[in-house]
């Protein structure tokens, strides 16, 4: 089990300015829609500064001497409060479709963007990661940030507008009385942000805690079939007792704080309030004039207040932008769509390693592969035969150039493999894994996998080939079989015909084939090793074997012991070596 790193240290105060720096780079994906954001800008400025008029307004309302102009019975204060009102709900309107419209198509191409980048980058991210955590990351990433494009940075321009032209109002109504109040105002505005900083740890935190568990969830049920069979669900639901449990404690211990912060903001605008009408009847003003001053004081003071909140948003989405960009800015694998090979780039099949040396780049301590050297000529048959942990996964990974050597090369026809490009090179291998994955969709869907796009003919023609069609025909649905999201409906030797079937499809130059440890069966097995014979014709093919009885044919065994190569030749030629690894595996499998 891995241990959680859940609460990352703080970015240090002195990283304020480059995360902003950062998270302006996000505005590049604003960009294409630059003019419906600037029109968004516009109505909420000129809302904001509508709504500025209204304490004034409501003043002017009360006012005694202006019901002496009344105008056919209409009073001027409520005919233009009205058109305020008006103006403001039909700006608000279009402010909120323009945002919402922008924000949408900003965040689907930044997901797009995101999940484009992230699917490319090296087997070396996803060993240090775990994928629960990472695409609850992302999804909660990514609906914080919706939260501050379509709010947080609406509120802030309208708290903005609201503290300054206010400000700028009560200063010629009365300067005395305003520098009055923004005596006790900055006060509480230090307070507030301090006080919403702490508060930020605490959901930071929570955030954490969350994707911890959710982890456990997605863990868990995708991989039901282990809790169940190791009777483990009280074990599961304990470890996401745990998790939820301290997500709730640190929210409450938050609460708290949260609840504090409120009462404070509280006692801190009436208390300026009341303050402020004792100070402004004892200055003289008239009852419209104070009435107009306090509305401003209470919008301004209920600004400052929100604007904590806005600043607490504003860093969680500064920290949601800066995990993106940390994904984003991890280097990807050079992956190209490949629609054609150059007739140079075609893989004859020939594989050498010379002088490998690897070790995984999360334990960079511990060579794996020590100094390997072998040779498969094209169209041969080679299997590689070990102990448990002895290698031999990680040669196939080397092929696939999941991982590149630390030291030595691997040639495909003579031809360094990093000088192939990657994606032209993957293209013409194929892996039959032990452990198929089938994606939640169709055996159709699932068989084109190995070339999308083909059509139902080539797609019957590789399940034929792979002994497939016959179980596939008998299903109701034929090709529209849905198959589960892990294929669990599909038996073990159907669903190995069915990766059989896409490696079909494919047709690679370099086939790799990860024998399946289970025992299928007595028919199944025949059904499957017939399927992978045919397959294996005309292409080199590297097979790592479990049981030594299927590649007797093959053209030759490479035995790996603790990540050196201790034998290699034929069936034939190993047997006969006294005290051979290979000998001896032999023995062991044919006496059990
Ligand atoms: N992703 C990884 N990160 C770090 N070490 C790894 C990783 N994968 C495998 N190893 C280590 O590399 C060594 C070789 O493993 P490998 O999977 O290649 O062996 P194998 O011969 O295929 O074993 P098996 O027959 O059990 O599948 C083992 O010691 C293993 O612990």
């Amino acid at each position: 089990m891995h241990t959680e790193n859940s609460v990352k240290p703080e970015p240090k105060p002195a990283m304020k300015w480059a995360s902003l720096k950062k998270t302006f780079r996000l505005f590049r994906y604003v960009k294409p829609y630059w003019a419906e954001f600037a029109l968004g800008m516009v109505f909420l400025l000129v809302s904001s500064l509508a709504g500025l008029a209204f304490p004034k307004l409501l003043g002017n309302l009360v006012d005694p001497k202006s019901s002496t102009d009344l105008i056919q019975g209409l009073n001027k204060a409520g005919v233009m409060l009205l058109c305020v009102l008006i103006g403001q709900s039909i700006f608000s309107f279009f402010r909120i479709v323009l945002f919402v419209n922008v924000t949408e198509k900003t965040l689907a191409a930044l997901r797009q963007t995101i999940y484009g980048h992230l699917i490319k980058l090296p087997m070396k991210f996803f060993l240090e990661r775990r994928v629960g955590e990472l695409s609850s990351r992302i999804s909660s990433d990514i609906s914080l940030l919706q939260e501050t494009f379509t709010t947080t940075l609406a509120e802030f321009i309208r708290q903005m507008v609201i503290i300054i032209g206010g400000i700028i109002i009560l200063l010629i109504t009365s300067w005395k009385l305003t520098a009055f109040m923004l005596a006790i105002l900055p006060l509480m505005m230090i307070v507030a942000v301090v006080f919403g900083k702490f508060i930020r740890k605490f959901s930071k935190q929570v955030q954490e805690q969350v994707a911890a568990a959710n982890t456990v969830v997605e863990e868990t049920l995708q991989g039901i079939l282990n809790v169940k069979a190791f009777a483990n669900e009280f074990f599961e639901i304990a470890r996401y007792s745990q998790r939820t449990n301290e997500a709730a404690r640190i929210g409450m211990k938050g609460g708290k704080f949260r609840g504090a912060f409120s009462s404070f903001i509280i006692m801190g605008i009436f208390g300026a309030l009341v303050a402020v009408i004792w100070r402004g009847v004892s200055m003289g003003l008239s009852t419209p004039e104070l009435l107009s001053f306090v509305l401003y004081s209470v919008f301004i003071g209920g600004s400052i207040a929100g604007l904590a909140e806005v600043y607490t948003n504003l860093q969680r989405s500064i920290g949601a932008t800066e995990h993106l960009l940390e994904i984003l800015d991890e280097q990807e694998e050079e992956i190209t769509p490949v629609t054609a090979i150059a007739p140079e780039d075609q893989l004859d099949g020939q594989i050498s390693f010379h002088n490998v040396t690897f070790n995984y780049p999360t334990r960079p301590d511990l060579t794996i592969m020590k100094d390997i050297s072998f040779e498969v000529s094209a169209d041969q048959k080679v299997a590689l035969v070990g102990p448990s942990g002895a290698g031999k996964s990680t040669i196939v990974s080397l092929l696939l150039r999941l991982y590149d050597p630390v030291s030595g090369n691997i040639s495909f026809d003579g031809r360094t493999g990093s000088s192939i490009p990657l994606s032209v090179l993957r293209s013409q291998m194929a892996v039959v894994p032990q452990d198929v994955f089938l994606f939640g969709g169709t055996i159709r869907e699932n068989i084109a996998y190995g070339r999308p796009g083909a059509d139902d003919a080539a797609i019957e023609a590789a399940a034929r080939q792979a002994n497939a069609w016959e179980f596939i025909q008998r299903f109701p649905n034929g090709l529209d079989t849905v198959v589960g999201e892990r294929g669990i409906q599909l038996s073990g030797g159907q669903r190995q015909r069915i990766a059989i079937a896409r490696a079909v499809l494919k047709n690679p130059r370099i086939l790799i084939l990860d024998e399946a440890t289970s025992a299928l069966d007595a028919e199944s097995e025949k059904l499957v090793q017939d399927a992978l014979d045919k397959l294996m014709e005309g292409r080199t093919s590297i097979v790592i074997a479990h049981r030594l009885a299927t590649i007797r044919q093959a053209d030759k065994i490479i035995v790996l012991d603790k990540g050196s190569i201790v034998e290699e030749g034929t069936h034939t030629q190993l047997i006969t070596v006294d005290g051979g690894l290979y000998k001896m595996l032999s023995e062991m499998q044919f006496t059990n």
